[in-house]
């Protein structure tokens, strides 16, 4: 894309841009984006209620060109959410790119539960406490470009500073981030340090403060689908333009659940996600599922 094309297509974290001017990165040096290059991979959300515009509800990309994302989940404090985690794998596959399962707080609680719930899907996961070294994940994150998404508390900015301690993210503080039309959703990347006696490609991470979750208005009923690899088989048995929602008598999700060959909460889940997209539901609720620890309370 050229400068005169760039018009108010904006460019987000993650893009590679060719640059004309003081191209030295010291500070006050000034350069300019002259075009940015062919996005291999495009993480969006649609942006919360009260961010709508008069044409409808904003898509946002939230990051270009990333390979991975890095589902940063709790064990326990604050317990971990299906329903959060559910709509982030939806987030990943319609972006194209790997999720990874980083379950943190392995020292207050077991994955036991959280895995369980996941059996059919075989996500690649890390556990994460505070003596754990992270090599199991630096190996993961390697030469690659991951974002990391996560609630609040699960301790996303504990993990960064261990991963990138120069990045000194702040830990434990109440965020500022509100929800109003002004509220800052920057990305940051962030270059993996070089580990001693390693080679080739650190990788780079990218926090996303701001990204509480994924709305997912803008992903179609058939794609959201695609989040639900342990569902979408049993849809073939479906009647034409089934809808897959709860009251629909005839879709075969029903009967594939019945007949034990995928969990129950995960179709409940599927469905909820459903009914979120339409309207009916608000993606910033607490996305506990029925199966989770601490359900309902
Ligand atoms: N027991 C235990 N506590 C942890 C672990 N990781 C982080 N914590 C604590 O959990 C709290 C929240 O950690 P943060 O890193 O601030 O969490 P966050 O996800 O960045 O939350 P925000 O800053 O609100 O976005 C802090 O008190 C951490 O010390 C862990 O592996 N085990
Ligand atoms: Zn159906």
């Amino acid at each position: 894309m050229r400068a005169r094309e760039l018009g108010r297509k904006s460019v987000v974290v993650g893009d590679r841009v060719g640059l004309v001017g003081d191209t030295s990165g010291a500070p006050g040096a000034l350069a300019r984006i002259v075009r940015i290059a062919e996005r291999t991979s495009v993480l969006r959300r649609t942006a919360d209620d009260d961010e709508t515009t008069a044409e409808g509800r904003l898509e946002r990309v939230v990051v270009a060109n990333a390979d991975q994302l890095v589902i940063v989940s709790a064990l326990a404090d604050p317990p971990p959410r299906t329903g959060f985690i559910d709509r982030c794998l939806v987030a990943a596959y319609d972006a194209g790119i790997e999720p990874l399962l980083c379950l943190t707080k392995a020292d207050l609680a077991g994955p036991e539960a959280v895995l369980g719930y996941y059996t059919e899907l075989e996500l690649p996961y890390v556990l994460i406490r505070p003596d754990s070294d992270l090599a199991a994940l630096r190996a993961l994150l390697a030469g690659r470009v991951s974002v990391l998404v996560g609630h609040s508390g699960v301790g996303k900015s504990t993990l960064v500073n261990r991963l990138v301690p120069e990045a000194e993210r702040a830990v434990g503080t109440v965020s500022a981030i509100g929800r109003g039309r002004h509220t800052s959703t920057s990305a940051v990347a962030l270059r993996l340090p070089v580990e001693p006696g390693a080679g080739g490609d650190t990788g780079w991470i990218v926090d996303t403060p701001g990204v509480r979750s994924f709305g997912l208005a803008h992903v179609s009923a058939e794609s959201l689908l695609h989040g639900f690899p342990d569902l979408v088989e049993a849809t073939v048995d479906c009647p034409a333009n089934c809808p897959h929602t709860a009251d629909e008598a005839e879709c075969a999700l029903d009967a594939w659940v019945a007949a034990g060959k995928a969990d129950a909460r995960r179709l409940a889940s599927y469905r909820r996600l459903l009914a979120s997209r339409s309207g009916e539901g608000d993606p910033r609720e607490p996305e506990r599922n029925p199966g989770d620890p601490l359900a309902g309370s």
